[in-house]
């Protein structure tokens, strides 16, 4: 079994454990539930940067990268750094990260946020909602087009901005359909942990102009992003290359600072 069938088969085990736990109703009913979301899609449309910065503090790629910051320094470091929105991952068993660390991200700071997490249930879309997220990821390795349509779907009916994401020309062409905002191309193969941003060149002339081209992964450089932005992308998910430094936050002034 690859380590992403892993992730899977613990998710399903996690919801189900959690369904029984927290009912529909207690999610409904938080105060996050009514915020007005803020779009990361149109914040991407306009930015002159594209940056979404994640809080990752360890990956089955890479086991630790940093669990001596706080996710409310990292998350204000971030957006005093002018990045368009921030990517806080939620999984506890293989990244070390939780749904608090989304609740203490909102309560930081008025970015958009992106709950990024192995979805593969409408449940899951609830608590984003419920801990101030404003978009979700949907990775398409894991989920098939009709899971796809319905999660998207119900993501837009809670005004979630849907982030897709792909690997390669299979997955893309199941997944294309109205109800996603942005395309992401992931350059890591989630089975081999490969990482090239060939990839998202290949596969950019075939996201059509209705979607926010996103990449995502490996990205280090202000070279590759210079790169990048000449096949239409605009988005720059960006995670290890600020975490593994004692201040993300001032790494990502830096780093920005270069690209203006
Ligand atoms: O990062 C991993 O090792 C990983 C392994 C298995 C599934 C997902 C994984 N990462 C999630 C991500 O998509 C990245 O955290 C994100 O794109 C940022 O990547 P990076 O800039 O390379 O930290």
């Amino acid at each position: 079994m690859n380590i992403l069938d892993k992730i899977i088969a613990d998710k399903h085990k996690e919801v189900k454990l959690k369904k029984s736990l927290i009912p529909v109703t207690q999610l409904e009913n938080s105060v996050l539930f009514e915020r007005k979301t803020n779009s990361l899609a149109n914040a991407l449309r306009t930015s002159a940067t594209g940056i979404i910065a994640e809080h990752k503090r360890r990956s089955p790629s890479k086991s630790v990268i940093n669990q001596n910051v706080s996710v409310q320094d990292v998350a204000e470091g971030y957006e005093t750094a002018g990045v368009c929105g921030m990517s806080v991952l939620t999984d506890g068993k293989y990244f070390g990260g939780s749904l608090d660390d989304l609740l203490l991200a909102r309560s930081s700071v008025k970015i958009p946020l992106l709950r990024k997490e192995f979805i593969i249930d409408e449940y899951q879309l609830l608590e984003a909602k419920a801990h101030g997220a404003d978009a979700i990821l949907l990775i398409a390795a894991v989920l098939t087009r009709d899971q796809i349509k319905s999660l998207s779907e119900f993501a837009k009916s809670l005004s979630l901005d849907v982030l897709l994401e792909v690997h390669n020309q299979e997955e893309l062409q199941k997944s294309i359909m109205p109800s996603l905002d942005m395309l992401g191309v992931n350059n890591r193969n989630l089975k081999t942990f490969e990482v090239s941003t060939d990839i998202s060149k290949s596969l950019s002339t075939q996201i059509p102009d209705d979607f926010v081209k996103v990449s995502e992964s490996g990205i280090s450089s202000i070279e590759a992003i210079k790169d990048l932005k000449q096949y239409d992308y605009k988005g720059f998910l960006i995670g290890e290359n600020f975490m593994k430094t004692e201040n993300p936050g001032a790494s990502a002034i830096e780093f920005i600072k270069q690209l203006k």
